[in-house]
């Protein structure tokens, strides 16, 4: 059987940068539309030449790509030809091949929005297109609000698209711009306009999130004969975000009926970029990447229960929807009190540390950890913190050095300019080899501003640890979380802490205290022993 194309349109450099805190520099869209195009989309969507700095830079020096970079912008203001729209012009000044303009399709927007007439918004459709055309460019159509303006006026709505379509529109694209719209009514409404005219081959489907079913309404589409996807990498975009593509490509490979029926430009061997991709976008974005997140989260292979990590090690099929390495994500078995020996033996077995099935050390293990977790301790993130919890049950925790005291302060006070400011200072004594080694840090960084307490603690754990500070240069805290929990009958506060180092490995520590400084501390010292011992090892 022959496969019908489905054609990818990535909108993260335009609808994506639209949301909440994201700004892209050229570099970074750049690197980004760079990454879609080993993916295989089909169109990058790279910005709004004219209407930012950014944007404009990012189209003067567009990077080479397979996919089409495509330019945005909005259709011609009323009272004026389209080669006359200065808006327009600088659209069309970016010079790609494909251009997709926006266009208002609900009646209640031209008159409140744009305030002008019906007519004169389909005249602008119309003419703005032709401009398109005449021009040689590839055009494409947003149809703003489709949606809701079908609802409100279906004759209008389908007036407006079928303007776009007759002036020569390539792609006229649906778009729930509000995201209020469900599945059903989408694919409702879709099929009702191949119905009307439109082709099934020259529509796409643009949906927002706001309900959580942004995927689903896109897929509702493609069902009932859309054939170009819009969405973005990690669902970025306006509000609540756009249609995810980290999602829809995955499920338009590998599962049924989309495998078997359409072919896309993403191929299995670049579907194994998918996690690091996606990763990608959230370290250029200084986000921590969604645990959550379907295919490529960290936890969406992580089998907590014991009764589902005791099946996984039989066949992983039995709790998982694929295997991970297809998108290039992989299985976690995590320990916490939800764990049975099926998840210990394989966490240990990870980990280098060899357990024979039911030697008692096992059981001594996960009595030590659902203790622990009665406590406020939380191992299902801070794998390194089990570990070495691990090891110092089994005996096998190799004694590095040992604080004997260490003590924090923190000051408020005026600067020689007058300005009040803060600072830490850091005291820590430690014991390596039979030696006494004191260490004093500030948390004052290199610009002079100031990173708080447990940075001055970090900097002193590591400062002198003889013969080990040279192992942990390449170490640094990435990601700190606080969270009061009930620990016992008293609430206690929970630290994790992720590092990092040069090897790219990323792991969590924890630590608990009522006491926010030691809770933070037995994090720091488990996340410093963990690397030592991994360095250690290798
Ligand atoms: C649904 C979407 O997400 S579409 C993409 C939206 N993206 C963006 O808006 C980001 C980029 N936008 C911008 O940088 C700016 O809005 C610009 C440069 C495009 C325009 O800036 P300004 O000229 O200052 O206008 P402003 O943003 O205040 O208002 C938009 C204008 O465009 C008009 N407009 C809106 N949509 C359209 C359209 N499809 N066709 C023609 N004109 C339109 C509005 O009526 C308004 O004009 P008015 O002030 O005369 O009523
Ligand atoms: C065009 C667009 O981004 C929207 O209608 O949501």
């Amino acid at each position: 059987m022959t496969r019908e194309r489905l054609t990818l349109y990535d909108t993260t450099l335009r609808d994506g940068q639209q949301t909440q805190g994201v700004q892209f520099s050229t570099d970074e869209k750049r690197q980004i539309a760079e990454a879609l195009d080993t993916l295989g989309v089909d169109y990058i969507e790279g910005g709004w030449p004219g209407a930012n700095p950014t944007d404009s830079a990012f189209f003067e020096a567009a990077p080479q790509t397979t996919a089409r970079l495509t330019a945005f912008g909005m259709t011609k203001r009323a009272g004026m030809s389209a080669e006359n729209d200065d808006v327009l012009a600088a659209v069309l000044n970016a010079g790609t091949q494909s251009v997709c303009i926006v266009g208002k399709t609900h009646d209640f927007h031209v008159k409140t929005a744009l305030g002008i007439t019906l007519e004169e918004n389909i005249d602008n459709i119309a003419k703005s297109i032709a401009h398109l055309v005449a021009q040689g460019r590839e055009a494409l159509f947003d149809a703003e609000h489709f949606f809701d303006g079908y609802k409100a006026n279906r004759d209008y709505a389908l007036e407006a698209i079928r303007a776009a379509y007759d002036a020569g529109a390539r792609w006229i694209v649906l778009c729930d711009t509000n995201g209020g719209t469900l599945p059903a009514e989408i694919s409702r409404i879709t099929r009702d306009v191949i119905a009307a005219g439109v082709p099934s081959d020259r529509l796409g489907i643009h949906t927002h999130d706001d309900t959580e079913n942004a995927v689903a309404c896109t897929l509702a589409a493609i069902d009932a004969g859309a054939r170009q996807i819009q969405g973005t990498l990690n669902g970025l975009g306006e509000r609540c975000g756009n249609a995810n593509l980290t999602t829809l490509i995955p499920i338009l490979l590998l599962k049924e009926p989309y495998a078997s029926q359409f072919e896309i430009g993403v191929t299995r061997a670049a579907l194994k970029g998918l996690t690091r991709t996606s990763r990608m976008l959230d370290e250029i974005l200084n986000r921590v990447p969604m645990k959550q997140a379907g295919f490529v989260g960290s936890s969406a292979f992580a089998h907590k229960a014991g009764l589902h990590a005791s099946a996984i090690a039989k066949d992983p099929s039995t709790y998982e929807h694929i295997d991970p390495a297809l998108v290039g994500n992989s299985r976690i078995i995590p320990m916490s009190n939800q764990a049975g020996q099926s998840n210990l033996r394989k966490r240990l077995s990870d980990a280098g540390l060899a357990v024979a099935k039911g030697d008692p050390a096992l059981g001594q293990i996960l009595e030590v950890v659902k203790d622990r977790e009665a406590q406020g301790y939380a191992y299902d993130t801070a794998q390194a913190s089990f570990e070495l919890l691990a090891r110092e049950v089994m005996g096998q925790l190799p004694h590095l050095f040992e604080v004997e005291r260490y003590r924090v302060t923190v000051e408020r006070r005026r600067n020689s300019k007058g300005r009040m400011v803060s600072l830490s200072e850091a005291v820590v004594v430690v014991e390596v080899d039979g030696e006494k080694r004191l260490s004093v840090s500030e948390s004052l960084d290199a610009d002079g501003s100031d990173r708080g307490p447990v940075n001055a603690l970090s900097k002193a754990l590591v400062k002198d640890l003889g013969k080990y500070s040279s192992l942990l240069d390449d170490m640094r805290l990435v990601d700190f979380k606080v969270r009061i929990t009930q620990g016992g009958t008293e609430a206690t506060t929970r630290v994790i802490i992720d590092s990092e180092d040069g090897q790219g490995r990323r792991w969590s520590t924890v630590g608990v205290s009522a006491n926010i400084l030691d809770a933070s501390f037995e994090a720091l010292l488990d996340a410093i022993r963990w690397k030592l011992i991994r360095d250690r090892a290798q």
